[in-house]
């Protein structure tokens, strides 16, 4: 049996979303089974960015996002997620296969994700994650908004612990090559939530996230039988 892992971390409930159509996706592959866990939030509620918002921000730029609205949202969907097992360093050593998600924070990673895979920087030293098959999926606010440039960066840790990336080719995902605005890009999976996170991924974005953990899981199988690395 081969494992794909699907890590994630959402504070709005766009990426745990995503996550469920990756994880269908990569289930589709006969003799792969997927395991689906959570980057837990920050205990220090005084660094927990999402929740420190209050009305005062409800004016100049702020009056688009809906900021105290969104405090109940996070509220609720962290709710919703608390029986997602939590991601340990063990669900990475067992996996065959990794597919990252987690919201672009000014162009880049939340903390609570560099949090979680500095801990990950272990296998640096024991190789225990090289070779294994990656791929990444994000959601961004607004469609220039650093979709591309949180995969593209985010990248950069997977390739120091050794891992292959996968990527979104153009001609199995032809939904992205649109004039509207689709997230998704050869880089991996993305969806738009929006300003004020009232946009919900669509149906193109789901389909092409179900193609990507499909893709992973065929590599993941394939390594898995063939150890390239072995
Ligand atoms: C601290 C913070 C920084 C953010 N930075 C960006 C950004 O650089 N670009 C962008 O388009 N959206 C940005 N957003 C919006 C998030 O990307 C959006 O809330 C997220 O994609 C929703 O995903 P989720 O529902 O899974 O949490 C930011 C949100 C927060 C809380």
């Amino acid at each position: 049996m081969t494992t794909v892992l699907v890590v994630y971390y959402s504070a709005f409930g766009h990426i745990a979303t995503v996550s469920e159509a990756i994880a269908d996706g990569a289930e589709k592959i006969e003799g792969v089974a997927v395991k689906r866990v959570r980057i837990p939030e920050f205990n220090d509620a005084s660094i927990r960015v999402v929740n420190q918002r209050n009305q005062n921000e409800e004016k100049g730029l702020g009056q688009h996002f809906k900021l105290t609205k969104r405090v109940e949202d996070y509220e609720r969907v962290q709710q919703e997620q608390v029986n997602i097992p939590v991601a340990t360093m063990d669900d990475l050593r067992e996996a065959d296969g990794i597919i990252w998600g987690f919201p672009t924070y000014l162009g880049s990673m939340p903390a609570q994700v560099k949090s979680f895979l500095d801990q990950a920087g272990q296998f640096c030293t024991t190789g225990e994650l090289e070779g294994k098959p990656t791929a990444l999926f994000t959601s961004a606010g607004s469609i220039h908004g650093g979709h591309e440039a949180t995969i593209l960066t985010s990248l950069v840790p997977l390739l120091h612990l050794g891992m292959i990336f996968i990527g979104l080719p153009y001609t199995q995902n032809p939904e992205y090559l649109t004039d509207k605005a689709v997230g998704c890009s050869p880089y991996g999976v993305s969806t738009l939530a929006g300003p004020d996170g009232s946009r919900t991924p669509c149906q193109d974005e789901l389909r092409m996230a179900g193609r990507l953990g499909e893709r992973v899981a065929r590599v993941a199988k394939a390594f898995t039988v063939a150890k390239p690395f072995e």
